[in-house]
C-alpha cells in the first residue's frame, strides 16, 4: 500500500507480490503512454507519475503537437499553400495575431490530453498526480503538485520518460517575454516583426519558417557551416531558397556570445563582434534531459552532462528493474521513436516477446514547405563507393502538384545500380511526411524500384512522384547499360 514517505523507510523487495505496482512509469509523454499502456495490456498494474498541468508530456503540452498545430494555423491564416493558385496577396486573413494562433492550439492541446487521460484509465493505469523521484530502485516518491505531500509507492519495475527541457546557456538571460526558448515562444503576445533563432537545428528552422509565414523579418544564427545537415543537400538548398524568399537571413559559422534586452527590444551579440537588432530572440541550440528531479543516486544511477541515461538494446538502465525511454536517453529523440521505445522497455520487463524495430526510420520535419527522408543519403552511399543512380519527379510536372499549387515540391529515390534496391527516399515539398512512408515500406521489404515501375497507382495523386522518379531512374540506369555495351 501507498505509505507517506518516511526518511530511512527500508521496504522487503523480494516477494514481487509486496509492490505496490508490478511498473511505475515516470513522465506521460509518448514513451511513458506507450510504456504504461503497453504493461496494463499485459495484465500488469501500472501507475504514471506526471505533473498536473503536464500530461502529454513535452510532445502535447510543449512541442511536437503545439508547434505542428500553430504551423498549421499558420498555414491556414496565411493562405501560404494556396498563393500559387490565388495569387501571392492571398490571406485567410490580414492582421494575424497570436491569439488567432493559439486559439487552435490550445483547443488541440486540450483534446489530445484528454484522450490521453481517457486511454490511461480505460486501461486501468493509475496515474499519480505530482513529481516523482527515488527512493530507491524499487521505490518512488511522489511529491503532489502542490509541493506538501510527499507519498510512496513501491515498484517491481520503473520506466523513466521524463523527457527534456530546452538547452539554456547560462551566458544569457532569458526573460520570457523577448529572450526565450522554444517554450517561450507558446506565450508571445505579438507576432515579432523581427526574430533572431539561435541555432538551426530542426525546432529552430521550423520556427523560423513560421514566423517568415507570418511576415516575421527572421534571422537564423548557427555555429555550423549549414542548416539542418543530416538532410539531403539539396534539399536543404531548395528549403533555404524558400526561406530566403520570405526575407529570412541566414548567419551561419557565428556563436552567440550574448544577448542584451530592454523595453525596446534585443541585440544579439556574436562572437565575431556583430550585434542584431530584433523584436525577440528565441533560443533553440539543443535540449536536456530531464533527470534533476529524480534523484537518480538513490537507485544507484547517475546521468551524464546533458541529463542523458544510458541503457542497453532493451532499454534496461544499468540497475536491472529501471528502464528508460524517449528524451531521456538522447537521440533520435523524436515522439515517435519515443513511442516504440516505451513499449519495447515494457515487453521487456515483463519478458514479453519483442522484435527489435525496423531499421529504416523516417524523419519529418514540419517546415513550411516540409521535408522528410529515410534510408542513406548520396553522402553516406558515395563513401560506402554504393553504385547508386537518382531518380527524381518535380511535383510541377505531377497533375496534383499543380491542383494542390506546389510547384517547388520533389521527391527523390537513391537507387542501388545493379539490384535496383531502394537505399533512399528525400522529399521536399506538400506532404512529404505522409508520402515519405512508402518508400519507408518497400525499403523495409528489400523492394526494387521495378515494383514501382509494374504497379498502378491511384491518379491524381502526389504518390505519383514515387512512379515518375522510378521511371527516371529506370531510365538513368538503362542509358549507363546501353552506353557502357
Ligand atoms: C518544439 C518541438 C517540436 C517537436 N516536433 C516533433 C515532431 O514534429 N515529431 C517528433 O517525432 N518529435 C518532435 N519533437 C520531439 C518530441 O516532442 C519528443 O521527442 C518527445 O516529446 C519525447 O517524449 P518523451 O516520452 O521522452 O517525454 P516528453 O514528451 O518529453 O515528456 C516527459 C514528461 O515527463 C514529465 N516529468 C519529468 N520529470 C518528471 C518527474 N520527476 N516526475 C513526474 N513527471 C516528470 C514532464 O512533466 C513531461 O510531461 C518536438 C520537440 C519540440 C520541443
Ligand atoms: N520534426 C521533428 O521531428 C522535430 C521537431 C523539433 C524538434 N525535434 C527534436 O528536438 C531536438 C532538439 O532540436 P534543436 O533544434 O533544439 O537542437 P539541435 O541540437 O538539433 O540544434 C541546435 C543547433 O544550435 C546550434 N547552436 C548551439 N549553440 C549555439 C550558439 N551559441 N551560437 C550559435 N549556434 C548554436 C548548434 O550548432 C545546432 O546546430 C532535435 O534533435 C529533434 O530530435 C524534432
Amino acid at each position: 500500500m501507498a505509505t507517506d514517505g518516511v526518511p530511512g523507510e527500508t521496504t522487503s523487495h523480494d516477494e514481487p507480490a509486496h509492490y505496490d505496482y508490478d511498473l511505475i512509469v515516470i513522465g506521460s509523454g509518448p514513451g511513458g503512454q506507450k510504456a504504461a499502456i503497453a504493461a496494463a495490456k499485459l495484465g500488469r498494474k501500472v501507475a504514471v507519475v506526471e505533473r498536473r498541468h503536464m500530461m502529454g508530456g513535452v510532445s502535447v503540452n510543449t512541442g511536437t503537437i503545439p508547434s505542428k498545430t500553430l504551423r498549421e494555423a499558420v498555414m491556414y491564416l496565411t493562405g501560404m499553400a494556396q498563393r500559387e493558385v490565388y495569387g501571392a496577396s492571398y490571406r485567410v486573413k490580414s492582421d494575424i495575431t497570436m491569439e488567432d494562433l493559439f486559439a487552435r492550439t490550445q483547443h488541440v492541446i486540450g483534446r489530445e490530453t484528454e484522450v490521453i487521460r481517457a486511454q490511461l484509465l480505460r486501461n486501468h493505469v493509475d496515474i499519480l498526480g505530482g513529481t516523482g523521484s527515488f527512493a530507491d530502485a524499487h521505490t518512488i516518491d511522489v511529491l503532489d503538485d502542490d509541493g506538501v505531500r510527499r507519498t510512496r509507492f513501491s515498484t517491481r519495475f520503473v520506466v523513466i520518460a521524463t523527457g527534456s527541457r530546452p538547452h539554456r546557456p547560462g551566458t544569457v538571460q532569458f526573460d520570457e517575454r523577448s529572450v526565450l526558448d522554444s517554450d517561450g515562444v507558446l506565450a508571445l503576445e505579438q507576432v515579432p516583426n523581427s526574430l533572431v533563432v539561435v541555432g538551426a537545428g530542426i525546432i529552430g528552422i521550423e520556427y523560423a519558417s513560421m514566423f517568415a509565414a507570418l511576415g516575421t523579418r527572421v534571422t537564423v544564427i548557427d555555429k555550423r557551416p549549414a542548416m539542418l545537415e543530416m538532410c539531403d543537400p539539396e534539399v536543404a538548398e531548395s528549403l533555404k531558397f524558400h526561406l530566403r524568399d520570405l526575407s529570412v537571413s541566414f548567419r551561419f559559422r557565428e556563436e552567440v556570445e550574448g544577448v542584451d534586452s530592454n523595453d525596446h527590444g534585443t541585440v544579439t551579440r556574436l562572437a565575431s563582434g556583430k550585434r542584431i537588432a530584433a523584436d525577440a530572440v528565441m533560443y533553440s541550440a539543443g535540449r536536456q534531459g530531464q533527470t534533476d528531479s529524480l534523484n537518480l543516486e538513490a537507485a544507484g544511477l547517475s546521468a551524464d552532462s546533458r541529463g542523458r541515461i544510458a541503457v542497453d538494446a532493451q532499454y534496461r538502465t544499468a540497475v536491472p528493474n529501471v528502464f528508460a525511454v524517449g528524451d531521456v536517453i538522447g537521440f533520435p529523440a523524436l515522439a515517435a521513436t519515443s513511442m516504440d521505445q516505451g513499449r519495447l522497455a515494457a515487453y521487456h520487463a515483463f519478458d514479453e516477446p519483442a522484435r527489435e524495430l525496423a531499421s529504416v526510420q523516417p524523419i519529418g520535419i514540419y517546415t513550411i514547405p516540409e521535408i522528410s527522408y529515410c534510408g542513406r543519403t548520396e553522402e553516406e552511399l558515395t563513401t560506402e563507393a554504393v553504385p547508386y543512380e537518382v531518380g527524381v519527379a518535380r511535383y510541377r510536372e505531377l497533375a496534383r502538384g499543380q491542383i494542390v499549387g506546389d510547384s517547388y515540391g520533389m521527391l527523390k529515390l537513391l537507387v542501388h545500380t545493379e539490384t535496383r534496391q531502394l537505399l533512399g527516399v528525400h522529399i521536399f515539398g506538400t506532404s512529404a511526411t505522409d508520402l515519405v512512408h512508402i518508400g519507408q515500406a518497400i525499403m523495409a521489404c528489400g523492394g526494387t524500384i521495378d515494383y514501382l515501375v509494374d504497379t498502378v497507382l491511384n491518379y491524381p495523386t502526389l504518390s505519383e512522384a514515387y512512379k515518375v522518379a522510378a521511371l527516371d531512374a529506370t531510365n538513368k540506369i538503362r542509358q549507363v547499360a546501353r552506353f557502357s555495351s
